[in-house]
Parts: structure tokens; C-alpha cells; sequence
């Protein structure tokens, strides 16, 4: 059998409203989900991704194009098939969608009524309440929980049909950080536990980084970008890629900070402000040392921040290198050549800011 969960193919949606302009929702948008993933599809809001992601389970039907999720193609299953089929699709959203008059344990259970004896539904209610760490709030009303509890709430609700895929639907983007972090934490768990395949959407690439192992990003419809997760940390191609990753270092506070330092504002003729960014052990030697070394070129780091990256780092360095120019190119296609990547950072240094 494929490893593939889910499938695209070749999929558009248009939306197209009376007197109203055309919206390609999804622009031709061709991906596959393998067993196992926790996949993340990244982009701003209207990029697409929610009406990408209910293709799945066909809340969304395509205009065009192909959609296979467990080895079926969606558009050619039965209405039966299609029931049987959306039990085995979980779903979690930004505002969890609990019924407010029923416990807790009755809004688990929702999704099992008439499935198994009675006695059986709470036997398992009491299982996923378990394993999402709230056995004890069973008898609990919606209001009572917190945010980050409600949510843990959606999730036992999502996986009481045992499904083989999890879509979160920005079930994160509600949540204050340290909680978006026990969630997403769990949400690893399960993907571990039970092997569930998690298609995560979201405008946090913070949520990508901490628990995806792939990512696409979207823009107007389509999918720009695409990869491992830590080939798009190395390696970003598109802008918007970059500048979602540069929101996990708060960059655009740094380099404001940056910009004040002396050694910023008055660049000498043999300096260079550069941004060094490397996933894992990029080169063998230690980098600054070897610049120094090897090159005759200093490195003044002004910041440095290394991540973690499904336990591999990813360091950004900022650094004004001194050296001879010629020194200085040599350098860096040393850098280069060890997978280091080297951008050249521009500061608008305005003297009142
Ligand atoms: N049912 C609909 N009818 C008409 N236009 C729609 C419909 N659903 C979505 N759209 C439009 O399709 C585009 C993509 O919307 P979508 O909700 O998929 O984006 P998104 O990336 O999930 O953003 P958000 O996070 O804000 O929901 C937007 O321009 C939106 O206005």
C-alpha cells in the first residue's frame, strides 16, 4: 500500500459569487501527505489554506483536479463510503466548537453515539480524556476550561473515530504561547503514540518549527514552496518563505536593535555587516576561529540565536567581519562552501531611530 495519505492533484478551487470577481482559492495545487508526517502549510490569512485543507475531507469539493486520502479518490466515493471515510479524517479548530450544554465527556462522545454500547462509549471517553491529561474534568462544562483545556477537548473529540489523519485548523492561533506549546507538544505526542498523520495549518511558522517535519507555504492559492523542514530553514528560495522564518527570531526587532550599536553605525571601508544562518554541524572547524586563522578576517558578533530544529541547530549569526576585501571574499566562499549561508545585511541607520 502507498505511503501517501493524502493526495493532490493538479487541484483549483474558484469560488465565483454573482457580479463578483473570481477568487482561485486553490491554484493548482499538487502535494501528497505520507503516513507519519506532521505536515505544516504555512501562509498569511486568504492564502487558501483552510479551503486547501477541507478538500480532504470534502467539506470542499474541487473545481478541478484530484484529491486521495487513504488510497480513495474522493469525488468517486458514495455518500456511505464518504461518511465512513470522514471518520477516518480528525479535525481541530482555532475556536474548538464544543457544545456548551453537554460535560465534556458528552462532547467526546458526541461523534460515537450509536456506534457501540454505552458502556463502551465511556470506557473509551474515559481512554481519550485520558490521554489528552484531562481524566479528572469529565463531568466539567465547556465554560469552565481554559483555552489551551477546551482545545485538548477538540482533540479527544477528534481521535474518538480512531482516524488515521489529524487537520488542525489553526488550533493554535487562539491560544497565549505557553499553551499553543503544551498543544502542540501533544499534538507530537500522538503523532508518535499513535502513528496519526497530522496536517497542520497555520500563519505561526514558531507552530511549524516546533513540531512539523515538512512545510509548504502558500500564497494566493499556491503552493510557492516545499520541503523537509529543515531543507527550508537552510535553504529558503522565496521571500515569503524567508520572511516567515525570520519571524521565529524576531529578526526585524533585532536588526532595529543592531542598528543602534557604534559598530553598525559607523562601518569602516574594510567592514561588512553579514547575517551567517547554518542547520547542523555546518563545517567541521570552529567558524570564527577559522575566519581568524585561516583568513585574517575578525568576526564581531552582534547576535546570535541558535534554535532547534527536530534536535538539529539552526544558528543565525549577525557579525561585522574586518579584513582585507579580498580577505573577506575569501571568507566567505569558505563559509559558503561549508553550507553556510551568508546574506548581506542592509541598515538603513536613521540617526533619530
Ligand atoms: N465559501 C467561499 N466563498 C467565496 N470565497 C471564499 C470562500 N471560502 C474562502 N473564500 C476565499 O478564498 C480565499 C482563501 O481563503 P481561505 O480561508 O482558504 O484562506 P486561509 O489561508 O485559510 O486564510 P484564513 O486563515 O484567514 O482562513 C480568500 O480570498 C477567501 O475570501
Amino acid at each position: 500500500m502507498s505511503d501517501e495519505v493524502v493526495q493532490f492533484k493538479d487541484v483549483d478551487v474558484v469560488f465565483k459569487e454573482k457580479k463578483k470577481k473570481a477568487v482561485h482559492a486553490v491554484n493548482h495545487v499538487t502535494l501528497s501527505v505520507d503516513r507519519g508526517d506532521i505536515y505544516g502549510i504555512v501562509g498569511y490569512s486568504g492564502a487558501g489554506k483552510s479551503t486547501l485543507v477541507r478538500l480532504i475531507n470534502l467539506l470542499q469539493r474541487p473545481t478541478s483536479g484530484t484529491v486521495t486520502v487513504l488510497g480513495d479518490d474522493m469525488l468517486s466515493l458514495s455518500a456511505a463510503q464518504l461518511r465512513s471515510k470522514r471518520r477516518k479524517i480528525g479535525m481541530i479548530f482555532q475556536h474548538f466548537n464544543l457544545m456548551a450544554s453537554r460535560t465534556i465527556a458528552d462532547n467526546v462522545a458526541f461523534p460515537l453515539r450509536g456506534t457501540m454500547p454505552k458502556a463502551k462509549i465511556n470506557e473509551k471517553v474515559t481512554e481519550l480524556l485520558d490521554l489528552v491529561g484531562l481524566a479528572d474534568r469529565a463531568t466539567a462544562y465547556p465554560a469552565e476550561l481554559s483555552g489551551g483545556q477546551k482545545q485538548r477537548v477538540g482533540i479527544a473529540r477528534a481521535l474518538a473515530s480512531d482516524p488515521e489523519v489529524l487537520i488542525s485548523d489553526e488550533a493554535t492561533s487562539a491560544l497565549d504561547p505557553k499553551t499553543t506549546s503544551a498543544i502542540l507538544d501533544l499534538l507530537k505526542s500522538l503523532n508518535e503514540k499513535l502513528g496519526l498523520t497530522i496536517v497542520l495549518i497555520t500563519h505561526q511558522m514558531e507552530a511549524v518549527k516546533q513540531i512539523c517535519n515538512r512545510v509548504a507555504v502558500m500564497d494566493a492559492g499556491a503552493v510557492i514552496e516545499r520541503g523537509s523542514l529543515l531543507e527550508i530553514f537552510a535553504h529558503p528560495q522565496q521571500q515569503l518563505t524567508k520572511d516567515f522564518i525570520d519571524t521565529t527570531m524576531q529578526l526585524d526587532a533585532t536588526l532595529k536593535a543592531i542598528s543602534k550599536q557604534p559598530a553598525v553605525q559607523h562601518l569602516g571601508a574594510n567592514e561588512r555587516l553579514v547575517r551567517l544562518t547554518y542547520v547542523g554541524a555546518s563545517t567541521d572547524k570552529p567558524l570564527i576561529a577559522t575566519l581568524y586563522g585561516e583568513y585574517n578576517v575578525t568576526a564581531n558578533i552582534l547576535f546570535g540565536d541558535i534554535q532547534s530544529l527536530q534536535d538539529t541547530p539552526f544558528g543565525n549569526l549577525i557579525v561585522v567581519l574586518t579584513g582585507a576585501a579580498a580577505d573577506i571574499d575569501r571568507a566567505l566562499a569558505y563559509l559558503k562552501a561549508g553550507d553556510v549561508t551568508v546574506t548581506d545585511v542592509a541598515m538603513n541607520v536613521s540617526e533619530e531611530d
